[in-house]
């Protein structure tokens, strides 16, 4: 953008010249070709990473400062179009809107006036007589009170900008919030059964692909309606939750563990053998069986689980119903215990 409005201006000063309406000799060449190398150091040092150490690593200021240097410079051999011309200081402005605050943009707007009024003292230590007193009074106020003007509608832009970016954060953060929530069960935390079925798709096509082991255990906590009738629905909460976290921690972090609806618990464990798998839900099964809850000795906290080896080309609907079945033997088997399914 720099280049191209540099461009423009450089155009635009040929043809004052042309026209007379700029010093004869006016050095636009010289002028621009430095304004070129300069901007071609800040964009090679942008590009290089190396401007990421300074405080302002987009060299706003930087920028603006070069940028207003030069129109000084354009300012000194332009005559009568030297009003007209004050109009550049703001396109040097319009830069900074998007990128300096409004306490940025007073500091530049203070660089510019002290630019300007140093070259006009400059014209009239030099050549006093060429100065028209009530055009240099008259050019001072209309930049003075052009930049107030910038600072307040600049530093409006600027505040407009950041809340919009605040608001987009904020959106962002409520959106990873909402997500986040989406996939688990408000009571114990843990994965819920959408998510659970959305992984396991996942995690089965990856197993047809890799030829990798994949095991599903389902796991139904035994008599709890007898905790809730007992104890209250409190009680059988705490006892959900409980669980949730022992398995939570018992199991590795690769095993992907789902609330799957009332009682019944999810185990999906990719990578295992069917040994591992055992030895961890039997690791659970005897943890949770020597759980204190204060219920009277009669009443004791276990599962029954269901445990199913994956085969290859079987449907999500047929792998989880073998480890249902195998959950089923458990719970007629007498309640308390692990079964594997065979076929
Ligand atoms: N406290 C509580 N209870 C729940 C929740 N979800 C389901 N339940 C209860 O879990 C109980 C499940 O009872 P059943 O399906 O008869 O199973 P069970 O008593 O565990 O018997 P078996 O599975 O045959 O050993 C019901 O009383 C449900 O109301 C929950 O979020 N909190």
């Amino acid at each position: 953008m720099a280049l191209y409005s540099y461009l423009l201006l450089w155009m635009g000063t040929f043809l004052g010249v042309q026209l007379s309406a700029f010093e004869p000799g006016t050095p636009h060449a010289l002028i621009f070709g430095w304004l070129y190398g300069i901007n071609a150091l800040f964009y090679l040092m942008i590009r290089s990473g190396c401007s990421e150490r300074l405080k302002d690593p987009s060299l706003t200021f930087l920028q603006m400062a070069t940028g207003i240097l030069a129109t000084t410079a354009i300012l000194y051999f332009s005559r009568e179009l030297r009003g007209a011309m004050l109009s550049i200081y703001f396109m040097v402005m319009t830069f900074g809107v998007f990128a300096l605050d409004r306490r940025g943009l007073m500091l530049m707007a203070l660089f510019t006036l002290t630019c300007f009024t140093g070259l006009q003292v400059f014209e009239l230590s030099t050549s006093p007589h060429s100065v028209v007193f009530s055009y240099l009074i008259g050019h001072w106020i209309i930049l003075a009170l052009g930049l107030c003007w910038f600072i307040y509608v600049g530093g409006y832009i600027h505040n407009l900008q950041t809340r919009v970016r605040d608001q987009r954060e904020s959106l962002r953060e409520a959106h990873e919030r909402l997500s986040a929530i989406a996939i688990r069960d408000e009571l114990t935390g843990l994965y819920n059964r959408r998510h659970f079925l959305e992984r396991l798709d996942e995690e089965m096509s990856l197993a047809e692909r890799n030829g990798s082991a994949l095991h599903l255990a389902i796991i139904d906590l035994d008599h709890f309606k007898q905790v809730n009738d007992q104890y209250g629905h409190a009680a059988g909460d705490e006892v959900l939750c409980r669980f949730s976290n022992l398995a939570s921690q018992g199991l590795r972090r690769s095993d992907l563990l789902a609330r799957y609806g009332g009682e019944e618990f999810v185990v999906l464990f990719p990578h295992a053998s069917k040994q591992a798998c055992m030895a961890a839900m039997e690791r659970l099964r005897d943890a949770f069986a020597s759980q204190d809850f204060g219920f009277s000795g009669a009443m004791q906290t276990s599962f029954s689980a269901g445990l199913a080896a994956y085969q290859k080309g079987e449907s999500a609907e047929s792998f989880t119903h073998r480890a249902d079945t195998a959950l089923y033997e458990a719970k007629a088997a007498g309640r308390n215990r692990i079964h594997l399914t065979g076929e």
